[in-house]
């Protein structure tokens, strides 16, 4: 059963190859010497400029002129600042908060599913507050609050949906397979549903990274009530490490983080250097998603997310781990219908109208977050 897998993988990677290398680059080079030095944004574009025409068609030209224009913040309030002000001066400055906003339109006698409602105990703690359409200002910096911790992090809003899908039920056990920086790790605190909470990323110094987050959003009496473990494991391994141990698991793979790859040289993931690891993606994809789904308890739930647009990462990804589990595991994995949230939300977000499987938030000029995508499964077995 694994050789018709293989295949599909490396038929994958091939395909990702082709969509990643620039045509002109394909033909053997004779000398280094003549390569042109192209900086890694520069050869990021030309690859979007290839693939995302053929993927999205007319809406391209508007997405990639958003995705070259300032993206677009949400400020998360900190439950745990105790300054109940922090919602007064956000809306002092015409922003809203787009979640509860959201969850008081939802009408549940409309919705015939629903066992993915955002509207649970959980969401609701998440106060998270963007600014309007159109509306371009910038939130000043966060401040420390009487107990010593700040009073919002600010993130692209959009990062907020995988984990509003996730969710959260009070006492659920949580792992957060690929954390840091640790954005979505302190959202999925601040539904103050979680009643442990494993929080892990390969790379040290970026759960470095993520202790400083923690230390500085979440008083140190909360991180311990709340058993955060932080980790630095490869996160491939998690289905042999814990399986069938959480509730819900958030697998937020490291991808071509496109608007990143747009705007910055350092570490860039269009780097030449780096041209085998970014082929590599969608398998460590797969990998990370299968062990996610592995460490799920049968009937628990997972998420997963990129902050790329490219189908090979995201759809793809998704459709070859449920087969992957299906066939060397027996497991069962059934996606969850998110239609109705993206209906919910679609007055902040611009969604794509056409996923086979998940949801995926386009960078639009006049709500200019994303791009991310997130796909919720249901384990069954
Ligand atoms: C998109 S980032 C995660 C962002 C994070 N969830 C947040 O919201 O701040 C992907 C992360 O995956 C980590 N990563 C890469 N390979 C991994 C592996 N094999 N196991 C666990 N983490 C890995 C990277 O170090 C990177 O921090």
């Amino acid at each position: 059963m694994a050789a018709p897998i293989l295949k599909g993988v490396r038929e994958l990677m091939r395909l990702v190859d082709l969509a990643l290398v620039p045509r002109r680059h394909r033909h053997k080079k004779k000398w280094a010497a003549t390569e042109p030095k192209f900086p890694a944004s520069q050869l990021a574009l030309q690859n979007f400029d290839m693939t995302y025409s053929v993927q999205f068609g007319d809406l391209w030209p508007s997405i990639r002129v958003s995705l070259l224009s300032e993206q677009k913040y949400g400020a998360l309030v900190n439950n745990f600042a105790a300054s109940d002000h922090v919602s007064a001066k956000l809306e002092q400055l015409n922003a809203k908060d787009f979640v509860n906003e959201a969850i008081s339109h939802w009408d549940p006698e409309a919705e015939s599913d629903h066992s993915v409602a955002p509207s649970t105990a959980c969401s609701p703690n998440l106060r998270c507050f963007t600014f309007a359409r159109g509306d371009v200002s910038r939130f000043p910096p966060a401040r420390l609050g009487s107990l010593g911790v700040l009073d919002y992090y600010l993130m692209d809003a959009a990062s907020l949906l995988p984990v509003l899908a996730l969710g959260l039920h009070p006492g659920d056990t949580v792992l957060d397979l690929c954390a840091a920086p640790g954005g979505k790790t302190l959202a999925l605190l601040q539904t103050l549903c979680c009643r442990n909470l494993a929080a892990n990323d390969l790379s040290t110094s970026r759960t470095g990274r993520l202790r400083k987050v923690l230390q500085s959003y979440v008083p140190q009496g909360i991180r311990e009530r709340n058993q955060i473990r932080v980790t630095s494991w490869d996160g491939r391994k998690w289905g042999e490490l814990e399986g069938d141990t959480y509730d819900r698991v958030l697998v937020d793979v490291p991808c071509t983080t496109d608007r990143h790859s747009l705007h910055e040289e350092e570490n860039n993931i269009f780097q030449r250097s780096r041209k085998k690891e970014r082929q590599m993606l969608p398998m460590l994809q797969l990998q990370l998603l299968a062990a996610g789904l592995l460490a799920t308890k049968p009937g628990g739930h997972v998420v997963y997310s990129t902050c790329s647009l490219s189908h090979l990462q995201n759809e793809y990804v998704v459709q070859g781990t449920i087969e992957l589990l299906a066939n060397q595991y027996s497991i069962k994995v059934q996606v969850e219908d998110l239609s109705h949230f993206r209906k919910l939300f679609m007055d902040t977000f611009c969604f794509f109208q056409s996923c086979q499987v998940g949801e995926l938030v386009l960078p639009n000029l006049i709500a200019n977050f994303g791009p991310m995508y997130f796909c919720k499964m249901r384990r069954l077995t």
